[in-house]
Order: structure tokens, then C-alpha cells, then sequence
């Protein structure tokens, strides 16, 4: 296993009272895999990453990578693992070139194992001539690809990425995604927070959904799905024939697996275990009964179901809306941050 954690526990004292950011999360990652951890705005996943990656300290608890534990072997831990914060520790005044080559001499890399490293991710990532531009002229997305390049310096087997794709647009987060699962196939662990559902869902092999410091969900993005056990949904909008879609109705509840059949204006929704099944059935049925089809829509059961399930509450509505990422300043993060250049 490439990251173990037990019983973390981590309660931050603030002006207005102690906050229990974690209570008792136990996790285990396999090697290889992309793990990601989900959860709304405030539910712990930046304080675990952080202790995951020895900038901070649980109060209990204990948690292993690669076999070291981060309390006691920090250091060899430290060479093992990338990190990409959500401020990306990059220094937007100087050029990309120039961050890459700091952050390899901090990693204690000879001066030509730093300038071939450097023309190695230039080429993996697309830098190019991007490179000697100062950062604060790169886009979102060219920022990112420069803090991933980053973490990747010394070419560690586990990447820590915290919310990689935070405001950034669609394409820019796709394009990202696709050096994410690029990771994997190098053979690279990835731990990846994220309040995205369908980050989460498109990019992850198996997933732990955190909740208010504690972990309510963990397995891959499919079988969480099939435990909450939602069905599927197909809207049919019809044009003429609406009234006769009342005489199929019987044959449609008959279909295999249809727990409710309702209309909505003049959208016909079922409710069905399997709807891909399902769905060429019932539009023979709608043929036969001379119903016109104008569209047809298919919905699976999605993580937000999951988490609706496991919580009782939405996750839309906790919080998880479109951010700004945190920037350099968040508490303690540039003193720590300097913990893990210098190991
Ligand atoms: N330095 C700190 N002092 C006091 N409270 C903190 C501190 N850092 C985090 N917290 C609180 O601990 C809880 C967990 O925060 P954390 O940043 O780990 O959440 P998160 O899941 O990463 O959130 P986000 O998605 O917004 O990044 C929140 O209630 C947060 O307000």
C-alpha cells in the first residue's frame, strides 16, 4: 500500500473556538492508482493532505507512505512525494525556468541532472518556450501544468495534487486531467482532493468522500454508485400523441426493473434498475402506440446521490460551488511549504 492512515485527528484552536477539522480518518491508497478524495469546501481534505505530506502535524493518529511514517521519517517520506498546493508554491515573478531550476537545486539535484530534468518536463508538459515567460503572464491552465512540473522535479512515485483544477475553465481542466491520468500510467500513485463531482468520477480509480473531518464513503466511483442503489432516469419528451402515451402506460410499468413512470409537462419519466436496458424497449413501446418522440435523455445515478445518501444533506448546496484557489497566504502555509523545498 502506498498511503496507510489511522485514527488522523487534527483540531485547529482559532480565535473563535476550536475547529475539528479531522475526526478519525482512516484511509488506505493502493500504489499506481488515482485516489481521490472528495468532499464540500471545509470538510478536511487540504488539513490530511497536509499531514500526508508532513507539513503538519496530526494530534493523533498515524499514517504511512511508502511504507515511512511521516511523523517519525519525514524526511524519507519527503523524498518520495510531490505536492502541489492550492497556491502551487510557484513564484509568479520569476520565469518557469527559473522556479523549476530552485525548486530542483532545493531537492539537493546536481546542476546536470537539473538542466536535463528541466528539458524532460519541458517536453512532457509542453512548456516550451512558455518557460522563460514570467509566470504571471501564463494562463490558469499553463500555471498549473508549471506547478505540476514542479512537484514533479525529483521524480517522486506519489503525487499529492490539492484541488489541481480549481478555477480553471472546462477545456484548460480536461486538458489537465489527461496529465493526471498520464501519472498513473507512469506508475505513479496520485492523491488528489476535490469538491468536483465529476472530476472525481471521470478521473479516479477509487475515492473517499469526507464529510465534516470524517470519511462517509470510500470505494471506486462505480461501486459507490451501485451501493446507494438510485436508478436510472429516462425523459422522453413527446410531440402528438401525448393523450395515447396514457394507453402504454400499463405496458410501460411492465417493463423490467421500472419502479415509477410519471410525466412532467410533456416529458415522460421512468424510473428503471438498468435504463440502457431499458430504453430501446420503450421506445418500441412508444412507436406502437403512435407516440411522437421529439428527445430521449438517459441519467445514471450519480456521486451526488452518494453523497445525498451517506449525509442527508446535497453537496451542492454545502459549499461546493465554483471557487477562487487559496492563495500563498492561507494560514501557515508559507512557513510549512518551506519545510518540504528544504527536505
Ligand atoms: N489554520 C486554521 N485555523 C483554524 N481553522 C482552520 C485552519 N485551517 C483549516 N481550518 C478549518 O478546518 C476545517 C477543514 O479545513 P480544510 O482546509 O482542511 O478543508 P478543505 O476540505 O480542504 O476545504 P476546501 O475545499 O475549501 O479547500 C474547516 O472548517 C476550516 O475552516
Amino acid at each position: 500500500m502506498e498511503i496507510e492512515a489511522e485514527g488522523i485527528r487534527k483540531t485547529y484552536l482559532s480565535k473563535a473556538g476550536p475547529v475539528e477539522a479531522l475526526a478519525g480518518v482512516d484511509l488506505v491508497v493502493p500504489s499506481g492508482k488515482i485516489f481521490g478524495f472528495l468532499g464540500p469546501n471545509g470538510a478536511g481534505k487540504t488539513t490530511l493532505t497536509r499531514i500526508l505530506t508532513t507539513l503538519s502535524r496530526p494530534d493523533a493518529g498515524r499514517a504511512r507512505i511508502a511504507g515511512f511514517d511521516v511523523a517519525t521519517q519525514a524526511q524519507e517520506v519527503r523524498r518520495r512525494i510531490g505536492y502541489v498546493s492550492q497556491a502551487g508554491g510557484v513564484d509568479s515573478g520569476m520565469s518557469g525556468r527559473a522556479n523549476l531550476v530552485l525548486q530542483a537545486r532545493l531537492q539537493g539535484m546536481s546542476k546536470s541532472d537539473t538542466v536535463a530534468r528541466v528539458g524532460e518536463l519541458s517536453d512532457r508538459f509542453g512548456l516550451g518556450e512558455l518557460l522563460d515567460r514570467a509566470v504571471k503572464t501564463l494562463s490558469g491552465g499553463q500555471n498549473r501544468r508549471l506547478a505540476l512540473a514542479m512537484g514533479l522535479v525529483h521524480r517522486p512515485s506519489v503525487m499529492f495534487l490539492d484541488e489541481p483544477t480549481l478555477g480553471l475553465d472546462p477545456r484548460a481542466r480536461v486538458d489537465l486531467w489527461q496529465e493526471i491520468s498520464a501519472l498513473r500510467a507512469d506508475g505513479s500513485t496520485v492523491f488528489l482532493t476535490t469538491h468536483y463531482l465529476e472530476e472525481a468520477d471521470a478521473l479516479c480509480d477509487e475515492l473517499a468522500i469526507i464529510d465534516n473531518g470524517t470519511i462517509v464513503s470510500q470505494g471506486s466511483p462505480a461501486a459507490l454508485k451501485r451501493e446507494v442503489g438510485s436508478d436510472d432516469v429516462i425523459s422522453v419528451t413527446v410531440g402528438a400523441g401525448h393523450a395515447r402515451a396514457d394507453g402504454a402506460r400499463t405496458e410501460i410499468e411492465a417493463l423490467a426493473g421500472a419502479n415509477r413512470v410519471w410525466w412532467e409537462g410533456d416529458v415522460l419519466r421512468v424510473s428503471i434498475a438498468d435504463g440502457g436496458e431499458a430504453l430501446p424497449h420503450l421506445l418500441r413501446l412508444l412507436d406502437a402506440a403512435g407516440i411522437e418522440v421529439r428527445s430521449v435523455t438517459l441519467s445514471a445515478p450519480g456521486l451526488d446521490d452518494v453523497f445525498l445518501q451517506k449525509t442527508g444533506r446535497s453537496f451542492s448546496a454545502e459549499g461546493a460551488s465554483e471557487q477562487k484557489p487559496k492563495g500563498p497566504d492561507k494560514a501557515d502555509e508559507k512557513t510549512d511549504a518551506g519545510q518540504l523545498q528544504g527536505a
